[in-house]
């Protein structure tokens, strides 16, 4: 278990005053790329991009596909900030140390988070190439106490204990819909329940059966505890899933998962993810102005 490590509300403010005084950027959006989807960073015009092994305090990504950069930027006349590269549980890292960015996101300024991931579905409506905007999850690591918030609360982030029913935000969910509707999109884009997994192993087929008897449309290995940290904390969440494969839920199947096949649908549904990303920024309202268009 991870109660014994505490990471002190110093340590995070450190990591946020170190970035702040090496960017001109505030950001008011963090976005999270999954497997896959580091293009996003792409968008950003005005790059300050840093290597999470030049940012004190921050881990390192070691997956393939998490290329370990921070970048901030431009999109749309809203300042953002980039993770190209996530932290997973099954790297070995602590669930303080995989939502480690999280919370320096929220003391640089941030109000929304964008989560996006690589998933398998267990959904038949659900095909390799389809966009998931994630309307819940399940967490199964969490249910079992694996959960970032384990240990001495800190009131400073938030309460003891949140609530998380509606930590996917209602608004940013219709307005994709609505989106992907205008872009001509509507036929890729569905919500779902996201679950997570610890891995690094994909499924069997027994858990497979399981998952979907339980009414998990896609899983992956990360995100729950990103949106717990971010809802602790106050952030609007918007999650979005991208499938990259099936998962295999009989046993007269015989195709198998595998991560080059998982980065490269990534590769081939960058465009749309990244399009509905940028519109989503560019049209979500925000509630503090003070961090808007301030890069001299
Ligand atoms: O970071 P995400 O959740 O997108 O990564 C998924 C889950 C595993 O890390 C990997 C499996 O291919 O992709
Ligand atoms: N299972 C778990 N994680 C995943 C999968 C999957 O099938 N595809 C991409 N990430």
């Amino acid at each position: 278990m991870h109660s014994k490590e505490q990471i002190s509300h110093d340590e995070y403010q450190k990591t946020s005053d170190w970035l702040m005084s090496h960017t001109k950027h505030r950001p008011i959006v963090a976005i999270i790329c999954g497997s896959g989807l580091g293009m996003l960073a792409d968008t950003l015009k005005c790059q300050d991009s840093f290597d999470y092994s030049d940012i004190p305090g921050f881990p390192q990504s070691t997956v393939q596909g998490h290329a370990g950069r921070l970048v901030f930027g431009e999109l749309k006349g809203k300042s953002c900030v980039c993770m190209q590269g996530r932290f997973h549980m099954y790297e070995g890292h602590s669930l303080l140390k995989t939502t480690f960015p999280i919370r320096v996101f929220k003391l640089m300024g941030v109000e929304t988070l964008i989560v996006t991931n690589a998933a398998g579905s267990l959904a038949d409506g659900l095909r390799p190439g389809d966009i998931m905007i994630i309307k819940d999850h399940i967490n199964f690591p969490g249910l079992v106490g694996l959960n970032p918030l384990c240990g001495p609360n800190d009131e400073k982030f938030g309460p003891r204990f949140p609530a998380m029913s509606g930590c996917y935000d209602k608004g940013l969910r219709s307005l994709v819909m609505e989106l992907a509707k205008q872009m001509g999109v509507s036929s890729l884009v569905q919500e779902g329940v996201y679950a997570m997994v610890g891995g690094p192993n994909f499924e069997t087929i027994a858990e497979a059966k399981l998952l979907h008897r339980l009414g998990v449309d896609a899983v992956g290995m990360s995100t729950a505890p990103e949106v717990v940290v971010a809802t602790h904390c106050g952030l609007r969440v918007f999650g979005l899933s991208l499938i990259t494969n099936k998962v295999v839920k009989s046993y007269e199947d015989s195709e198998s998962v595998n991560h080059e096949g998982v980065l490269e649908v990534g590769r081939l549904r960058s465009q749309t993810v990244q399009q509905l990303v940028t519109e989503l920024i560019s049209r979500m309202e925000i509630n503090n102005n003070e961090n808007t268009n301030n890069v001299s």
